[in-house]
């Protein structure tokens, strides 16, 4: 699959930030208890385990050696009391450490979903919802793990670290030199890893949200690929992007092996050295056999660590750049709320000058003068992707304008807040969204009615049929109210949208989805619901507006004509020459 050809998620990620690291250590602040627990148990099961190595040196020099077997029993009794003792504590500290980042990943699930219901809409038209799935699923799942598997266990491994260095250097310091002489190759060694790693990493993320965003995308449309016969391609495209998924994920383990092996084998070269240094020194008098064997000990368990801690280092990586794009999330600004709107607006609207673009680069609108005076019907009318939707998406204050400004009821609409704006305003969109849930949550999200309100409203609005079908307040309507045909989700929009009693409604090509007898159905409840209050009216079909006070031709971003239908008419224009054309097709067909 080409590049770009479906948006790649920008490659995220620097090496291990300090910056990031101490922000996520603000997350870990309400469990300080635990955390602070699990740290302390840390040490302690550690010591418990690196203890046993000396035990034995002991039990070998002063018992088996000597052939002293007075005392073995306790030595003996006091390293199986480290064996339990390190499972024990080792238990308490994993329990406590996994609570901690659990409860880490609920928090930063719900912060992020809860930014994400508050983000301005211009927000999701440049972030597909499959990447932000894989924010709140994939990143969340490795920035909790980051403290139970990652920062407190790799602050155990590096004690580990530092207590075997301490007790070989104590034991016998020059055998501790010829076990490290492999030091600079280890350090070598571990930066190569350091810095392939990191990339890998990043790519492996940015991958895995890419194969989440296409698989949300063909899922969410899959009629139209069954409809189109797109079934073959669209599983070639997913076996693209899931080979270069691969291969990077393939990438990240060629150098976790590399790590592994090269680890092994220089764990292996350090016992060589040992064995030959040590061996030499025993048979000259300045070693024990207990030093020789426990030293053969540590050195293993200091490159165990190691390995662990490249394991973690992996896990830090990707978690980094899990961090990076969750606060990013975090940190997007939400939508601003602005001012309580001043109580008993009458329903005017006036676009002074407006002009918009979606990307700041392509104007959609340009300096759009338009007002709708309380009570009353404003039309617009225009072609496809004259910007017709994109005003009533402004009214409701889902993006603002670039320049010029919308009044509500004589107050800017930028300053006011969009929840209540949002209330004032009813929308009765082109494609209506139902959830799945019942009829009830569906229809009236914001509980202004009890039911017997709601069920009259209902009633008034010519859905009740539908309602009973569905099993009443309480019917299920299932996932985007895919049990319901277009013209009965129209109804039901209908009625959501005049349940908060709004003074201006827009209807944006609500009837255009619907059969002549329908049609006619939902234009007498539009007609019903425009009484006493204004309305905006989006449609192509010019014989839906004729009635209008005022109707405006939009044309290319801009109103090329206003007034009556008998005014346009008479000037012969525009939308005379639709309507004609429209006429001739018995007023049935779309422009
Ligand atoms: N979210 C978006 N991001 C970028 N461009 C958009 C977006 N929505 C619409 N557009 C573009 O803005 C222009 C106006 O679209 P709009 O939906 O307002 O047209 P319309 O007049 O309502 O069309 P129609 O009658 O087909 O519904 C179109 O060129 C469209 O491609």
């Amino acid at each position: 699959m080409k590049r770009g050809m479906f948006d790649m998620d920008e490659v995220t990620g620097r090496s291990l930030d300090w910056s990031l690291f101490r922000r996520f250590l603000g997350l870990v602040v309400p469990y300080r208890r635990s955390a602070a627990g699990a740290m302390l148990l840390l040490p302690l099961s550690t010591a418990a385990r690196l203890v046993q190595p000396y035990l034995v040196k002991i039990a070998i020099d002063e018992h088996i050696v000597p052939a002293q077997l007075a005392g073995l029993e306790w030595i003996v009794a006091l390293f199986l009391f480290t064996v339990f003792g390190e499972s024990l504590l080792g238990f308490g500290q994993a329990y406590l450490a996994q609570g901690v980042g659990q409860r880490i990943m609920a928090d930063l699930r719900k912060n992020g979903f809860s930014r994400l219901l508050r983000l301005p809409v211009s927000f999701f038209d440049r972030h597909p919802s499959g990447r932000l799935v894989t924010r709140l699923s994939g990143d969340v799942e490795n920035v909790g793990e980051l403290f139970g598997s990652g920062v407190a266990a790799a602050f155990g491994e590096l004690f580990s670290l530092v207590f075997i260095v301490g007790l070989m250097w104590w034991l016998n310091p020059e055998l501790t030199l010829v076990a490290f002489t492999l030091i600079p190759l280890l350090l070598l060694i571990l930066w190569l890893f350091r810095r392939s790693m990191r990339g890998a990493m990043r790519q492996v993320r940015s991958r895995v949200a890419d194969l989440n965003g296409y698989l949300a995308e063909r899922l969410a449309g899959i009629h139209e690929v069954q409809l189109f016969g797109q079934e073959q391609r669209t599983l070639e495209e997913f076996g693209d992007l899931q080979e270069r998924y691969r291969q990077s994920s393939f990438r990240a383990i060629h150098w976790d092996a590399f790590l592994f092996s090269a680890l092994e084998t220089l764990s292996a070269l350090a016992i060589a050295g040992i064995l030959w240094r040590g061996g030499s020194g025993v048979l000259a008098g300045t070693a024990t056999f207990g030093t020789l064997v426990a030293f053969i000990e540590y050195v293993q368990r200091f490159f165990a660590p190691l390995r662990k801690l490249s394991a973690q280092y992996s896990l830090l990586q990707s978690s980094n750049a899990s961090l990076e794009r969750l606060f990013q999330l975090l940190d997007e600004p939400p939508e601003e709320t602005g001012n309580p709107l001043p109580g008993g607006g009458k329903g005017a609207l006036r676009l002074e000058q407006v002009s918009f673009s979606y990307d700041g680069r392509t104007p959609v609108l340009k300096n759009i003068d338009l007002s709708i005076e309380p009570g009353q019907t404003v039309a617009l009318v225009g072609d496809t992707g004259s910007g017709k939707t994109t005003i009533g998406r402004l009214l409701l204050r889902f993006y603002q304008p670039g320049s010029g400004r919308i009044l509500l009821d004589g107050d800017d609409l930028a300053g006011l807040d969009p929840e209540l704006v949002r209330q004032r305003i009813g929308w009765v969109a082109q494609d209506p969204f139902l959830f799945a849930g019942t009829v009830r949550n569906n229809l009236d999200p914001r509980r202004f009615h009890n039911d017997q309100e709601l069920f009259k409203l209902i009633k008034r609005s010519g859905c009740s049929t539908v309602v009973e079908r569905l099993g009443g307040l309480q019917g299920r309507i299932e996932e985007r109210g895919k049990n319901l045909s277009a013209g009965e989700r129209q109804l039901l929009c209908l009625v959501r949208a005049l349940v908060q009693q709004p003074a201006i409604i827009v209807f944006d090509e609500a009837t255009s989805r619907l059969d002549a007898g329908t049609e006619a159905l939902v234009k007498a409840e539009m007609d019903q619901a425009r009484k006493g209050r204004s309305a905006l009216i989006i449609a192509h079909r010019l014989r839906s507006v004729s009635t209008a006070d005022r109707i405006h031709v939009l044309h290319h971003g801009c109103i090329r004509e206003s007034g009556s239908h008998d005014q346009l008419l008479a000037e012969n224009g525009l939308y005379a020459r639709l309507w004609r054309l429209q006429d001739l097709a018995n007023g049935s067909e779309e422009l």
